[in-house]
């Protein structure tokens, strides 16, 4: 399941961002290319915004392992729709969702994620580096976290797309990502490290690093 019914806002392009070209392709072109790739992905559910024209535009959007749904008012409602389809589908289904704006994930990546999945399910996520500050109410220095327990989540999330759907049938303003849903029902997911290179775009400067990337990153038979 892929959100892609964002604006954007932070990249402040004409068009929402997952529409933006990379080296000759538009973001979710890459994005869609990579995972139906993974042969053992069944279906991928796109969550688009009402009206979007430029989903239709895109080749992709007709290919037979690709539907789309209508998203919603945030990410979450977004991926609270596409798992209902994923479950219309098969009731027993597990989802796996990913960023439409994450267009460099590695086929390795999503495999080591399968691999790593447990019955709470599983995250791509990233051992932060840096130290780690948490700020006051005037973005002053409150404390130093212990680094060593520290990640950034990353997509693809997989679920059991049930335990999913059912942990997003409350208030969503505070879910960012699938795993926060399934932590707030006593879940606890397991922390896949995945590439550095997986980033999300989110801001301009974040498409220059994505064309480097592209660049630098060695094939992966990427064929539909
Ligand atoms: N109502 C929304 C908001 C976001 N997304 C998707 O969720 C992914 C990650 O969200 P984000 O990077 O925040 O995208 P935007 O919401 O478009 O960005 P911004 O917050 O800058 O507007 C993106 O693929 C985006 O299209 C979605 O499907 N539905
Ligand atoms: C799901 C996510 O990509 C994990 O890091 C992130 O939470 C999405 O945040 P956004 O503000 O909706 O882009």
């Amino acid at each position: 399941m892929v959100p892609a019914a964002g604006v954007g806002a932070r990249m402040g392009a004409a068009l929402p961002k997952q529409y933006l070209t990379l080296e000759g392709r538009t973001v979710a072109e890459h994005t869609l290319t990579r995972l139906l790739a993974f042969a053992p992905l069944r279906q991928v559910v796109v969550a688009v915004a009402a009206g979007d024209p430029w989903w239709p535009e895109l080749d992709v959007a007709r290919h037979r392992r690709v539907e789309a749904v209508t998203g919603g008012a945030s990410r979450a409602a977004s991926v609270r729709a596409g798992v209902a389809a994923v479950l219309a589908r098969d009731p027993d289904a597990w989802v796996m969702v990913h960023d439409m704006a994450r267009p460099l994930v590695r086929l390795s990546d999503i495999q080591a994620l399968v691999d790593g999945c447990g019955e709470d399910g599983a995250i791509l996520a990233r051992r932060v580096t840096d130290t780690v500050k948490r700020a006051d109410g005037d973005d002053r220095i409150a404390a130093t976290l212990d680094r060593r327990h520290i990640w950034r989540a990353l997509t693809p999330q997989l679920f059991a797309a049930r335990a999913l759907h059912d942990a997003l049938g409350g208030d969503l303003d505070a879910i960012t990502d699938e795993a926060s849903a399934l932590e707030a029902t006593g879940r606890h997911p397991a922390l896949v490290e995945g590439r550095a290179d997986n980033i999300k775009i989110t801001l301009p400067e974040d498409l220059a690093l994505a064309r480097f990337y592209l660049g630098t990153q060695e094939e992966e038979g990427l064929a539909w």
